[in-house]
């Protein structure tokens, strides 16, 4: 794991742990064995850590959170660096992050090559750097920077670190070779002033007004969330207290934040996003797609989605020919694709020479003709079917047999496109702002405005869920996607279903039916775009929210028009029934396989609608409160506010049973009772192997995703039960949320069929675990 070598007088441990070089236990273990070893041997002047492969360490290994800790600490080995009598010199490319920087830290010197970056991206994992980090940052570079980078978790560029004083040289050409020039260049050079625990910090003077304010902001701008909190404590700390107390402070608050279901739903996250990158479909999966290829796009439609998509693929540099109507629209979208150009430069999220490049690979047009030779269309217009139908039929007749047709439907059948190239067609739904949103997907939303129906106001419901962590509560979101938008969409549902909406709909498609934001939108007002919707803008377009009495006059006259009794709705009510249903909507989705694993749905919603990391998913979320609970409100809120036609009083009976019970509320109910499916991953190898015999029924409820971990939900009595692959192992963990059970399953390597069969105790409860694995040659056991 760390390759041990001499070269002149120089030695290097360069660290071997593929992909990202996580610092293991075994690599850990090489890093402390390294430095011993060069320090004995006499020849040895100077000392480099650099990493093998692609990169210097990237962090702690976030596999081995969860499990029991193993010596030796990052911490010892990074005393051992920082006492070693021969200076060392960390030589840095690719990413060194979180425990990565702290080994960098503890050496005497850092250099790196231009392209490298570094960060402590440990508050996105929940946590906050917990070897030494948050007491030697700031003692290297001052608490403004300090408090910056850990508790944003941004990567910083190496012309940035050399400015900040992370590092001491950029090199060019060969790293190893300038690290052993510039190792032999500092031998002999005094060591005590490069040891940061000597250091004081600068500007600590300053230390109350700066860790205040940092402490206010964080609070504001991370809203629920735990990590940021303990980090400015902890860099706090390195002022306050002398470095061993500060360390052992960091430990503690480390120590805390690890416990923390935050944490884990973080560390959940992390993975489950790398997950569903690996997507499989009947037909094909991520191994075997071939991807085409997409040089020259369109966009058609110049309203708030339509330029949204065309800045999107714009800031990618791909060229875009944007299409309207009318030279007015065409005129006022080129206008707001500028604007969010100089916007998105202003807030560094695109590069200068991006944004210039951008304006040559735009095209305004009002000609269809000039489509016929792109390869990507992405459709923007009115959600409207019909005309929707038109745009698609033209497309085809215009467009090269090859060019991919898509749409950024968030509601109509994209079967229903009608064209001669169905394979070619495809959804491709945005999220608002689409230049913005790292998702592209279509999860439905929640029934919120049931809620504003009974009694509750759309700015307190909008706080309590901006106070859970959300960035916009969904009344903002609505103005922001616009309320014309919304009417457009329940006007098209209400006519393939045959029928219209009136004041006096109640019920669509069977469906409980909210008509308050038809009276706004009869009002005039739809969202942002006309300056007043559930909010009131500064100006039409404005950004600046403020509640406004006429909305809610005009809610107020909609309840006493359908004879609606105001009632209070507390925010635990608010919290569940927007979170429940939302949860008992994923059910459905994976119910129905149109989703195959929960994290495909959380990742939706992380990016989608940027719910709150440290909660990890709605589905994740679910698991923490405990599938029991959630499906008792669920029921509960099912026969106090059913959201169909139909009676429902019988569904505690009836979700208790494995028939299908498909009304809103109870899909959750079905799927608590099925069972877990073995599956493979399509490259041979069998990974769901698990049967859990409690008494006499098996519950599981989420299927297990096909790759290399997954979680399943036992009722009653384990929560989780994870399946990982290390990197020389296989193991099996099992959690009831506050502790877990490791199995090894050490003749994995030799692929011969392994079977555990253990007994564990949860919650009192002794259960019977059952395991069987097979390799690539084996068959599938149990
Ligand atoms: C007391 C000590 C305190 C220290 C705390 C820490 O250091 S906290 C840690 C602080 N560090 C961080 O938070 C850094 C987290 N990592 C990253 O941000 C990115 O991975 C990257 C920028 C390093 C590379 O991006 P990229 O797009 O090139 O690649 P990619 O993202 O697709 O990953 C490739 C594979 O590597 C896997 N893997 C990655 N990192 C780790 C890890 N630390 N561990 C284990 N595994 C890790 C990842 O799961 C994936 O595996 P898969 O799915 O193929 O089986």
């Amino acid at each position: 794991m760390v390759d041990y070598s001499v070269k002149g007088q120089v030695a290097l441990l360069e660290v071997n742990n593929p992909p990202v070089n996580a610092l293991s236990t075994a690599v850990r273990t090489g890093l402390r064995d390294g430095i011993a070893k060069a320090s004995k041997d006499p020849k040895v002047k100077a000392i480099i850590i650099c990493g093998k492969g692609q990169t210097f360490p990237a962090g702690a290994d976030i596999r081995e959170f969860g499990q029991p800790p193993r010596a030796p600490w990052l911490i010892e080995v990074g005393d051992s660096i920082e006492a070693s009598l021969k200076p060392v010199v960390a030589a840095i490319h690719g990413t060194c992050l979180g425990g990565g920087l702290e080994v960098s830290l503890f050496c005497h010197y850092r250099i790196a090559v231009k392209s490298a970056r570094v960060g402590f991206p440990e508050v996105n994992l929940g946590l906050l750097p917990g070897a030494a980090g948050t007491q030697r940052l700031p003692r290297l570079v001052g608490l403004p920077v300090a408090l910056d980078m850990i508790t944003s978790g941004r990567h910083v560029t190496a012309l940035d670190a050399k400015k900040y004083g992370i590092l001491d040289e950029l090199v060019a050409g060969d790293l190893i070779n300038a690290a052993i020039k510039y190792a032999m260049s500092v031998v002999g050079k005094p060591l005590m002033e490069r040891r940061l625990r000597y250091k004081q910090v600068p500007g600590a003077d300053k230390a109350r007004e700066v860790c205040e304010a940092a402490m206010a902001q964080v609070k504001r701008k991370y809203k629920g969330y735990e990590a940021p909190v303990e980090c400015v404590r902890a860099v706090r700390a390195s002022v306050d207290l002398p470095y061993a107390d500060g360390i052992r402070m960091e430990s503690e608050l480390f120590k805390q934040l690890n416990a923390s279901g935050q944490a884990r739903a973080q560390q959940y996250a992390f993975f489950a996003e790398r997950t569903v990158s690996r997507w499989s479909m009947p037909n094909g999966s991520y191994r075997t797609a071939k991807a085409l290829p997409v040089k020259t796009t369109a966009v058609l439609g110049a309203g708030t989605m339509g330029t949204g998509i065309a800045v999107c693929l714009l800031s990618a540099g791909l060229p875009v020919i944007l299409l309207e109507q009318n030279e007015k629209l065409l005129q006022n979208g080129l206008r707001t694709i500028k604007a969010l150009m100089e916007g998105s430069v202003k807030l560094g999220k695109v590069p200068m020479e991006v944004a210039q490049k951008a304006t040559t690979l735009l095209k305004p047009t009002l000609n269809y003709e000039d489509l016929k030779d792109v390869d990507l269309v992405i459709e923007a217009v009115f959600e409207n079917l019909k005309l929707k139908r038109e745009v698609f039929g033209k497309l085809d007749k215009i467009c090269k047999p090859s060019a991919l047709l898509c749409s950024n439907t968030s509601t109509l059948d994209i079967d229903l496109a009608a064209t001669s190239r169905p394979d070619k067609v495809a959804g491709m739904h945005f999220f608002a702002p689409a230049y913005h949103m790292r998702l592209l997907e279509n999860i439905y939303g929640t029934k919120t405005s049931f809620m504003v129906e009974e009694g509750a106001n759309p700015y307190e419901i909008d706080q309590i869920m901006e106070d859970l962590g959300m960035p916009m509560g969904p009344f903002k979101v609505r103005d922001l996607s616009g309320i014309d938008i919304g009417w457009r969409i329940t006007q098209e549902v209400a006519k393939s279903l045959g029928t219209t909406i009136t004041k006096e709909t109640k019920y669509l498609g069977g469906e409980r039916y909210c008509g308050i934001g038809d009276d706004l939108y009869e009002k005039g007002r739809h969202g942002r775009k006309t300056g007043l919707g559930f909010y009131k803008y500064e100006k039409k377009g404005g950004k600046i929210s403020t509640p406004d009495p006429d909305a809610l006059d005009i809610i107020e006259a909609y309840r006493q028009r359908r004879g609606i009794v105001k009632c209070k709705i507390s925010s635990q009510e608010v919290i569940e029934r927007q979170m429940y249903s939302s949860i008992n909507e994923g059910f459905k989705i994976l119910e129905e396989g149109i989703c195959t694993r929960p994290e495909d749905i959380d990742i939706s919603w992380l990016y989608g609608f940027t719910f709150p990391k440290y909660l990890g998913g709605p589905m994740f979320y679910a698991s923490r409160i405990g599938l029991q609970k959630v499906y008792e409100r669920i029921c509960y809120y099912h026969e106090n506010f059913p959201l169909k036609q139909r009676d429902c009083k019988d569904l505690r009976r009836r979700g208790s049973s494995t028939s299908g019970v498909y009304t809103m509320y109870p899909a959750l109910g079905v799927v608590i009772n099925s069972y877990c499916d073995m599956t493979t991953d399509g490259g041979g190898w069998t990974w769901v192997f698990w049967e859990v015999a409690v008494d006499a029924a098996t519950r599981c409820c989420w299927r297990s995703p096909p790759f290399f971990y997954g979680y399943v939900e036992v009722y009653g009595y384990v929560e989780v039960c994870r399946l990982c692959r290390g990197n020389d192992n296989l193991h099996l963990l099992l959690s009831n949320g506050e502790s877990e059970m490791r199995f090894d399953m050490e003749d994995f390597n030799n692929n011969t069929r392994y079977l555990q069969y253990t007994t564990f105790t949860v919650g009192n409860e002794t259960s019977r675990y059952l395991a069987t694995l097979s390799g690539p040659s084996g068959n599938v056991g149990t």
